[in-house]
Order: C-alpha cells, then structure tokens, then sequence
C-alpha cells in the first residue's frame, strides 16, 4: 500500500498542500478532485519527487521512502504521467518506452528485437494496439498516452498516476483510456486519477478524494456519494445549474457583425456564414473537422484559398491575428501553452498584453498603475488563485493560467471573441463563472464564437450551433434542434 501521510507544501507566498493524507490500495482507482489550484498536481508531484514536502512522509508498505526525483519514484514502481507528454517525437514508441533503460546484448550492442517484444507483449497486455515503428509524432494524443503508460508499465509500475489525461482526448478516445486502466486493476495496479470531468470520476473509481485550497476534505467511496455532494465538498457550497439559464429571444434579427460569404480552405471545401450582434454561436464537431482551422483562417492564423469576408459590412481580409485585434476581432486558442501565455511573464503581464494601447497615462506611456489595477479587477472577476498578480504565470496550476488568457481577452474589449476549448482544465465552478461572463459579454453586445469538443457545454451556453464535418459545416442548428443527438448524428454523417 502506498500512504502518503500529513504532507504539507509550501511555495513563496502559498501553501499549496497543508497536511493531507491519502492512500491507494493496489488495484485501486483513486481519483482526487478539487478546483483550479486546489493542490492536486503538487500533491502528485511531491509523490513523484519532482518537489519535496516541506512536511509529511511518503510510505510504501509501511516504509518510509524520500523519491528525489521522477527516476527515484519509477524505481519504487511510481509513475506519473502529465498532460504535457515525456516522450521525445522523433523517436518511435520501442525507441521511447526504452529510452535511458536500453536493453542490451551480451556484447553491448541494442537488443532491439527484445525490446520490439517487450513493448508490444506490454501493449498487449493492457488491449492497445498502436504502429511500434514510426516516430510517436505520426500518432494521435490516446496512443502517444498509451506509450506513457507502456513506458511506466515496461518497468514494474506499481503505482500510476493520471493528471487530467482526458483532457484533450476525443469522447471515443477517452473511452478507450478508461477500459484501459480497468486493465490496470485487473493487474493490480493502484491508480490515482486526476480529472474535471465527473461523469469519468464516477464511471471509473472506486473511491474519491476531495481537496480544498490545499486542505484534504475528505475520502469517499464512489457507490456513496453523489455528483452533487462532491460539488459541494469542492467548491464549499452547492451549485444549482451547471449553464447559465438560455435566452429566448431571436439573435439573428439582430444586425451581422461578420459575414463570411465565402471561405475556401486549403483542401477546398467552400463555407459561408455568418455571426450576429450578441449571439453565442457554438461550433461543433469531432476532433480533426475543421473547426480551429476555419476560424483560425478569418483573422488570418491559418492558410486558406480564398476569403471574402466583411465586418460590420466593411470587407476586411485579416492577414495577421494583430490584424485582426486591431479591429476588435479576438481569438482564444486552446493550445494555451503553445499559442497563448508568455510563460515566463508575469499574471499582469500576461492579462494586459494585448490591450497595452488602452492602458496608456496622460503622457502617452504605458500606466502602471492601469496594469495593476485593470489585472487585479480582472483576478477578482475570474477567481484566479494566486497570492500576487506579480507571479510567474508558468507557476499557477492548468486552470488558473487559462483563466488569465481568457482575463486577457476580455480585457481587449473586442466586438468578436472567438473561444477554442475555453473551459479545457477548467473546474465546475470556474465553468459557471466562465459561461456567466461570456452570456453577460453577449449580452452586451459582443458576438461569441465557441468551438468545444464538450457536447453538454456546446448545448448548455450556445443561442445557435454550427456542426462541421470534414471541413464543411453541415449543419446550422437553432432552438430544440441543439441536442447531443442531433449534433453528433451531423457531426459522424450520420444525417
Ligand atoms: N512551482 C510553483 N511555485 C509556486 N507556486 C506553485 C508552484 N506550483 C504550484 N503552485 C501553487 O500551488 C497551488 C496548487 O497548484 P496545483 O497545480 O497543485 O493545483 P491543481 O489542483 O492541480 O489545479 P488545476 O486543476 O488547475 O490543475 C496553486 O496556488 C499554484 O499557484
């Protein structure tokens, strides 16, 4: 058994862990819930040796063990894998589970061909089958995750660990996951399980544990507690709806704010479209449909053939996405640590960036004193947890950095948002909060465009939505016609 015993984790001006206690059984699913910032990835990291406690000890079968870092943990049978991946692209899977740990013959040289067996007996053994000789690169996010796992499993995984892997994985995909670590239970391994995502936490544990502001709230088994109840213990107080509640009336009276009359990808496939004064427009549509690349193509961030495209009826042809903020056209990108934050920047930094020419004093130079104040108003509103708005933003937890990016594109006050997976990572009540200020953003005004991958989100906020398939929109859905139902029958070409 593992135990994890009073551990407490101080950082410069917080503490992210004060004496939490845990355990995990061999066979276990474990799963840990809490909000953004809650304490759930330090927890994780100081199993792994990444950090050390500042208290508590870390016991395997009663023993006291101090793992100073990831190679010390694998070698007690601990295995963590993060969200952002450890493998190296141009390496193949063998070349990956492998790497450091080479096998070798008698006379030095790479035992490949054991190697190749191992790998594919290891992927065997959990029912995954994936190409073994191409770099990992070719393959999708799942099976890049599944060498992860056959990378910890290769080397006497006792005890895995998963932080928020379904995170940018496709429903199908994430199903495949989760059969995946009932194999791991089968084998006796013990699993902690990170994740926003209930209905999964549900599906898969066998008990829950729940932090609070660093606080260890308590540990439940899954057949006891309900959805709602582990709400309340995370959040501290019960949350009624999940969505805002729906406006009635008919947005597309409204005037267009943009008109896309025509845009032809680089593949050729032909849209026209266009977004209201006010309305929240969802984008539908499996993983690899099309949507980013379309959207990403009207304020000039992706390649295209040919735009003709005009807003507020002026004919516009972004080439470049300063382009298009400079006419008040703004784009939130999912990938927030590739395309979004300056991870080195300070949280003011990062929240202001972009608005720096509304943020200027009576002598033409950039205020200070705005920065601060419009970053803590902007803090404030969202809910990002941190102790000063001078800190790094690489050092606030998954959630809390995408509430800064979102902080910043409200801030630009633009009459168009485009949102790509904007509530990915992100805990139930800080999604109440998000869906709040995007049907407040509306309704004053600004048209929004959300492109998700979460149906029940796409559902829950959108006035209209549009279904892409294979880089064609094939559907424009209003009213009762927004269903999961509906939406993926359009989406799979089903209709
Ligand atoms: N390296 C660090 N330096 C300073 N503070 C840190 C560091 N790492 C984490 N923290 C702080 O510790 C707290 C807990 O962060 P953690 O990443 O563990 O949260 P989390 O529960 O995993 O959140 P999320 O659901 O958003 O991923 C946060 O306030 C975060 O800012």
């Amino acid at each position: 058994m593992l135990e994890m015993k009073n551990i407490t984790k101080r950082f410069p001006g917080v503490t992210a862990l004060s004496n939490v206690s845990l355990t995990l059984k061999p066979g276990e699913i474990h799963s840990i819930v809490g909000e953004n910032g809650a304490g759930k990835s330090t927890l994780m990291k100081v199993l792994n040796g990444v950090y050390q406690a500042s208290e508590g000890n870390i016991l395997i079968d009663g023993k006291i063990v101090t793992p100073r870092g990831t190679r010390d943990a694998q070698k007690l049978g601990i295995n963590i894998i993060f969200q952002e991946f450890s493998l190296v692209p141009y390496l193949n899977a063998v070349e990956n589970i492998f790497l450091g740990r080479e096998i070798r013959t008698i006379g030095g040289f790479l035992n490949k061909r054991k190697m190749q067996q191992i790998a594919q007996q290891t992927l065997n053994n959990i029912n995954v089958s994936i190409p073994l000789n191409v770099p990992i690169t070719h393959l999708s996010v799942a099976e890049q995750q599944f060498v992860e796992i056959a990378k910890a499993l290769a080397f006497d995984c006792k005890y895995l660990v998963l932080d928020e892997p379904t995170a940018t994985l496709t429903p199908k995909e994430a199903n495949k996951l989760l059969s995946v670590m009932r194999r791991l239970k089968e084998k006796n391994i013990g699993c902690f399980y990170i994740s926003h995502h209930l209905e999964e936490v549900f599906e898969i544990s066998d008990c829950i544990s729940c932090l609070r502001d660093g606080e260890y709230i308590g540990t439940y088994p899954t057949a006891d507690i309900s959805e709602d109840e582990i709400i309340t213990h995370m959040v501290g107080r019960s949350l009624e709806h999940s969505y805002p509640p729906k406006r009635t009336q008919d947005l597309t009276q409204n005037p267009i704010a943009l008109n896309v009359k025509k845009l032809v990808d680089i593949n050729g496939n032909e849209n026209s479209f266009e977004f209201h004064v006010g309305e929240i427009v969802g984008i539908a549509g499996l993983v690899g449909s099309g949507r980013t690349e379309m959207c990403k193509a009207i304020i000039g961030a992706y390649p295209y053939k040919h735009k003709d495209i005009y807003l507020d009826g002026e004919p516009i042809n972004f080439t470049h996405p300063a382009d298009a903020l400079e006419q008040g056209v703004g784009y939130l990108s999912e990938d927030r640590k590739k395309h979004g934050l300056f991870l080195n920047f300070s949280i003011k930094d990062n929240i202001t960036i972009s608005s720096l020419k509304s943020l200027l004093n009576k002598s033409y130079f950039v205020s200070k004193k705005k920065i601060e104040e419009k970053s803590l108003e902007y803090v404030k509103q969202l809910g990002i947890k941190t102790p000063s708005i001078d800190k790094v933003v690489s050092e606030l937890s998954g959630g809390n950095q995408q509430k800064v990016i979102i902080a910043r594109w409200l801030l630009t006050r633009s009459r168009l948002l485009f949102f790509d997976e904007p509530t990915r990572g992100i805990d139930v009540g800080a999604k109440l909060e998000i869906y709040n200020t995007i049907q407040t953003l509306a309704n004053s005004g600004v048209s929004v465009v959300v492109i998700s991958s979460d149906l029940p989100e796409i559902v829950g906020i959108s006035d209209r939505v549009f279904v892409m398939r294979e880089g064609k929109i094939t559907a424009n859905l209003v009213g009762d016609d927004i269903n999961p139902e509906t939406i993926m029958q359009y989406a799979t070409g089903g209709k």
